[in-house]
């Protein structure tokens, strides 16, 4: 394929109604204060000699006219090199960074289930649980109802009782798990997940993945973005491939996958 060309093959599938558009989304970044490219010592002369200022905000073009849409009952894997904007695109679903030009409309909330999810570190796994549910709308009763089965599907206890141990003094890999298993406690009509399950081992990957099917066929919509090529083919029919913030590819998994894989063998 001509390395500038972009593929679209979405097959007619028998999805339901359009849960997610992205229409022609740019997001930029400013970084305040970050001085820009004259802060070499050849500019710093300049501006002494012409007394002018350092520019003081840098720009960064993270997602340039990103277009697609997404419905019921579609799991779509988004992939693409370091820096591709994959993150900055999902953040921009949650509705966490304002588009810069063009819209994102989403049926209800989509949930951000990220490396970073807020967990509070102190307070032990069963805690966290607890308040997970709360966060994400239940009542008392039925977040504690629910906190048993988290933790056992986490499988932070098949080591010890490490569910009533501050959330310190799990590895990132318990914590990922515990992180997915408060998400997954609840059915979401969108779920962003943003390299959540990379830390998990592979029994728990495995788990996981069958979770994301699982959603997927209750008619949700899943996003999942990971450079685990193999978690992608098992859980995504549906592939888009994001390369300096612009889409390359959107298609059948297999095919966008071998495209991309490709292209990373030559840079
Ligand atoms: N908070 C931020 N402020 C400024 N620039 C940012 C910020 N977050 C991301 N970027 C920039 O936006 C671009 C896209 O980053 P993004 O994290 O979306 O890529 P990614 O495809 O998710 O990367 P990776 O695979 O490495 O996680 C990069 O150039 C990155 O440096």
């Amino acid at each position: 394929m001509d390395e500038t060309e972009v593929t679209t093959r979405v097959a007619p599938a028998p999805y339901g109604k359009p849960t997610v558009i992205v229409d022609d989304v740019h997001i930029v970044y400013r970084i305040h204060g970050a001085g820009g490219a004259a802060t070499s010592p050849v500019a710093g002369l300049r501006r002494m000699v012409t007394g002018s200022r350092a520019p003081t905000i840098r720009e960064v073009y993270a997602v340039k006219g990103v277009s697609f849409v997404a419905h019921e009952g579609e799991a779509v894997g988004l992939i693409g090199s370091n820096g591709s904007g994959k993150s900055t695109l999902l953040r921009a679903i949650a509705g966490l960074l304002p588009p810069e030009r063009g819209a994102v409309y989403t049926s209800g909330q989509p949930s951000l289930l990220g490396v970073n999810a807020a967990l509070f570190n102190d307070l032990p796994g069963e805690r966290n649980a607890l308040l997970g549910c709360l966060a994400m709308g239940m009542g008392r009763a039925e977040a504690r109802a629910l906190v048993p089965g988290i933790i056992e599907y986490s499988g932070i206890n098949e080591r010890g009782d490490f569910a009533s141990l501050p959330m310190r003094t799990y590895s990132s890999g318990m914590a990922a798990r515990l992180r997915f298993a408060i998400a997954s406690a609840k059915s979401h009509e969108v779920l962003l997940i943003d390299e959540a399950l990379a830390t998990g081992d592979a029994k728990f990957r495995k788990r996981s993945e069958e979770r994301v099917k699982e959603m997927r066929d209750s008619a949700g919509t899943v996003f999942l973005v990971s450079h685990a090529i193999g978690s992608i083919r098992e859980t995504c029919e549906r592939t888009i491939w994001l390369e300096s913030g612009v889409i390359r590819g959107d298609g059948p998994t297999d095919e966008i996958v071998r495209e991309y894989e490709a292209f990373s063998k030559r840079r």
